[in-house]
């Protein structure tokens, strides 16, 4: 079975697709953490986020079992993730990785932006999460100050805002909901109550 876990920054996609894969025991992958991955090593070797074959060369390098959400949590690695995530090949690199990883036995929850659209077009389960920005900003600003980094809500708000919509206008795999996603809006819902809301919705759709 593959899951796919569509959303805006921040809306609790990951965190929903980590317990669905523990619940059914399937493998997950963050698509998110190679966009930032690649994003990382070109901001730490001073690289230019514009420039596709360096990206590219970048990516291919990628082993998947080495992502670290911890390490590449930071605000400013998630802002130059969707700066590179505009650029076509790269992409196509990146969602040959995805699709791989998608064949796993005995199958996998990927959570990221076009999964339901790009990735895993047939993939029989399809969610989209959102939440109001509000909410996601207050939540990205928690996570990164538990974590010991800094946060401030004002500007994580602006730039979670400017985000979305760079991800949803571009003209590459943009941010939308698969026509036949489910879409579950947790704004009201605290971790649990979003995970069984998902768990009735995997369970009618398969
Ligand atoms: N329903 C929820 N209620 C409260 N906090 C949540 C909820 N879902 C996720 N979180 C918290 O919000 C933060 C962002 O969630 P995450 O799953 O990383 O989002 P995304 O993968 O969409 O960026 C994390 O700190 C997570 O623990
Ligand atoms: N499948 C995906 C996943 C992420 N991305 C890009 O990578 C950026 C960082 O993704 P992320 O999922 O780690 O971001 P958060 O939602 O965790 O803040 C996004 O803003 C997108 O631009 C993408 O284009 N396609």
């Amino acid at each position: 079975m593959i899951i796919a876990i569509d959303g805006p920054a921040a809306s609790g996609k990951g965190t929903l697709a980590r317990r669905l894969a523990r619940h059914y025991g399937l493998h997950h992958l963050d698509t998110g953490l190679t966009y930032r991955a690649v994003a990382a090593a070109l901001l730490a070797r001073g690289l230019p986020l514009g420039d596709e074959e360096i990206a590219i060369s970048v990516a291919r390098n990628l082993d998947l079992s080495r992502l670290d959400r911890d390490v590449l949590a930071a605000h400013e690695v998630g802002e130059a993730a969707s700066r590179i995530a505009v650029l076509q090949g790269l992409r196509d690199e990146l969602v040959r990785l995805q699709r791989d990883f998608a064949k796993r036995e005995p199958g996998a929850v990927l959570d990221g932006r076009d999964i339901g659209t790009v990735v895993c077009p047939d993939a029989p389960v399809k969610l989209y999460v959102t939440a109001s920005p509000q909410v996601r900003a207050r939540r990205r600003t928690d996570e990164l100050l538990s974590k010991g980094k800094p946060a401030d809500y004002a500007s994580i708000l602006a730039d979670l805002k400017k985000r979305d919509e760079r991800d949803s206008s571009r003209s590459v795999a943009p941010l939308k909901p698969a026509e036949d996603a489910h879409l579950l809006d947790t704004s009201e819902m605290d971790i649990e109550a979003a995970f069984k809301a998902a768990v009735d919705i995997v369970e009618q759709a398969r």
